[in-house]
């Protein structure tokens, strides 16, 4: 029933939100993704309340700063066992190459599984209007298309994009990269404040590998009748 390609974003504030949530969703799901909302408000417990209910864990905190800072960042994360971490890919190739170096070092020294990094591109919120308005030259496609292909240069593991540059990614980067499409939403379900969105199925059918689902889930009448919906259509595009 469950399927690792669907991770809910846990975007509450208090532990005990997030207990219920995950309590209300038992068995159907299995990866969630902890961002700066619930970290920021509960911290590491977090990270360590899901892991002890075997659950995989985004840790979602989008770290953006100069090399060094950005790698030690990492390396301190690195310690709380998540499985995915994300940085921003505009934090630049060098930033990316040493946050990679620190996570495979502090893993290796703490002799535990290396966690996944993930780039962030542009953000789903951005359309090329808002994109332009900051000073993008480049089509948005294009600008996420060259930050993807830094970030395999780099060492990374994957992107976080809109579900509508996932097929060029798969292209551009292979089969093995991993590729987190944020902007789903099913037929059911509110765009929000998401711009570049498509629908799970399309998401996968387009590469994607994962797919991260919030309001859609959470913030549903019946988040386990959302969640079975959305299980129902992704179990239709094989893995
Ligand atoms: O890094 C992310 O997860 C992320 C990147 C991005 O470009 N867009 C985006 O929406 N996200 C995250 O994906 C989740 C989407 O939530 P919903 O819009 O409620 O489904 C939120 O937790 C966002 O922080």
């Amino acid at each position: 029933m469950a399927d690792d390609r669907l991770i809910t974003a846990l975007d509450v504030h208090t532990l005990e939100d997030m207990k219920r949530l995950v309590t209300t969703l038992g068995d159907r799901v299995s990866f969630y993704k902890v961002g700066m909302e619930l970290f920021y408000s509960a911290g590491p417990d977090t990270v360590r309340y899901l892991k002890d209910q075997g659950k995989h864990v985004f840790l979602d905190l989008k770290v953006h700063d100069i090399p060094n800072t950005a790698a030690q960042s990492i390396r301190a994360l690195t310690r709380l066992g998540a499985d995915l971490m994300t940085l921003h890919g505009t934090g630049g190739k060098a930033m990316m190459r040493a946050a990679a170096d620190a996570v495979a070092e502090e893993a290796a020294k703490l002799n535990i599984a290396r966690p996944k990094l993930l780039a962030v591109t542009i953000l789903t919120s951005m359309d090329e209007a808002a994109w332009q308005e900051i000073g993008g030259k480049d089509t948005v496609a294009n600008a996420v298309l060259n930050l993807a292909r830094l970030a395999k240069e780099a060492g990374i593991d994957g992107t976080v994009s809109s579900p509508h540059e996932a097929k060029e990614i798969r292209a551009l980067n292979g089969p093995d990269f991993l590729i987190v499409t944020p902007g789903i939403r099913p037929s059911f379900a509110a765009a929000n404040d998401q711009k570049r969105i498509t629908t799970p199925a399309q998401a996968l059918r387009d590469g994607a590998s994962h797919l991260v689902i919030g309001r859609p889930i959470t913030q549903a009448a019946d988040p386990v009748v959302a969640a079975d919906k959305i299980l129902e259509e992704i179990q239709e595009v094989h893995a």
